[in-house]
């Protein structure tokens, strides 16, 4: 099958309203395409499966799994090309800033009342668009940030999403392991590298401390690599590379993911408090942003899981993006609000021809 067939074999999947998912891993130009067959919705509560598992922010131990056992599974590659890139310029809306800084300054509050050290904060921001066109979105995704994991997921009890993350989740294969602490944002000036001030500097830090110690007690050994300066399209982040060994016997990918899941880079430091300030504060139903997503092969024992950030959800007539970023008690309210209209700006990149 070459690319074409299978972008047309997708479109008409959709037409059907038939579950798919289509993923491509970073710096890859091979695409998956898990088709399938019936319009179940299947849910995993031991990962104990080969398949694609797709799980919300707010996790309670079940993702929803397209089993490759009910499912036309084809991969193909596709060409690198240029393609036409815009001026993206987010519109500020008064009352959503308005709404995001109060959100900003109560987390503040609450971080300098010492109940959490950091939370991130997040928005939607929604948009009318045309009917969707998913080759051409998916040729945008593809082509725009090929260092990300790319996928376009669709069932109809969940809707389209789709997305481009910089973030993995957790890398299995047999009893070694790959997880990233990643947080800080700049947005990208090709004349000079970005300079990291205290607070990204120590919000990072505070992000590889909680996923170390997280990890203790299902490792035997961990290993950090430099923090080093990781491009995500228009933007950088502070990033350390986590890799081990798992302990024998007693971990499997439910466990470990139940330990990491949400990350501090997603949600905040002490998760518990940082996480139902989230879900208390934030006006809005995250659903799958931030959440994960990623292939499982229960077999050989081993997975590759995404955290769900740079993405949005596409209706008929509109469509969701959702943007964050990690507050601590450096953070100046005004800056985080630019920092999650950067984070929009990219993905408006990839469907501004639908706007
Ligand atoms: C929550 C988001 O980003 C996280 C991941 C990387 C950097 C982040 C930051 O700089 O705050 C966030 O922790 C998002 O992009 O929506």
């Amino acid at each position: 099958m070459n690319y074409n067939s299978l972008v047309q074999q997708v479109e008409n999947h959709y037409k059907d309203r038939k579950p798919f998912v289509l993923f491509c891993p970073p710096e890859s130009d091979n695409i998956q395409v898990y088709l399938q067959k019936d319009s179940t919705l299947y849910t995993t509560n031991d990962f104990s499966e080969n398949g694609f598992v797709f799980a919300p922010f707010d996790f309670n131990g079940e993702a929803i799994c397209m089993p490759v056992s009910k499912c036309d599974c084809s991969e193909v590659s596709f060409q690198k090309e240029t393609i036409e890139e815009y001026t993206i310029t987010a519109s500020e809306d008064h009352i959503e800033k308005e709404a995001y800084l109060e959100l900003v300054r109560a987390a503040m509050t609450e971080i300098s009342g010492k109940k959490a050290k950091k939370i991130v904060t997040s928005r939607p921001h929604t948009l009318n668009s045309k009917p969707l066109q998913l080759s051409l979105l998916l040729k945008r995704l593809l082509q725009l940030y090929p260092g990300a994991l790319r996928y376009i997921w669709f069932h109809p009890k969940t809707d389209l999403w789709c997305g481009a993350t910089p973030e993995t989740l957790l890398e299995t294969n047999g009893i070694s392991f790959k997880t990233m602490a990643l947080a800080g944002t700049r947005k990208i000036n090709e004349k000079r590298p970005p300079d990291w001030t205290h607070k990204e500097i120590d919000e990072q830090q505070l992000v590889t401390d909680a996923i170390v110690q997280s990890l203790q007690r299902v490792t035997s050994v961990v290993r950090l690599s430099k923090t080093y300066t990781q491009k995500a399209g228009s933007l950088a982040h502070l990033k350390t590379d986590i890799t081990g060994v798992l302990k024998n016997g007693k971990t499997n990918l439910a466990t470990i993911v139940g330990t990491l899941h949400p990350t501090p880079a997603v949600c905040g430091t002490p998760q518990k408090k940082a996480k139902s300030f989230i879900l208390e504060r934030e006006k809005y139903q995250r659903e799958y942003y931030t959440g994960f997503l990623g292939p499982i092969d229960q077999l050989s024992q081993s997975g590759r899981l995404f955290v769900n950030l740079r993405c949005m959800k596409i209706t008929d007539t509109t469509i969701t993006i959702y943007v964050g970023g990690g507050i601590t008690a450096a953070s100046i309210p005004e800056d985080e609000w630019n920092e999650t209209q950067h984070k929009l700006g990219t993905m408006m990149q990839v469907v501004q021809p639908m706007l």
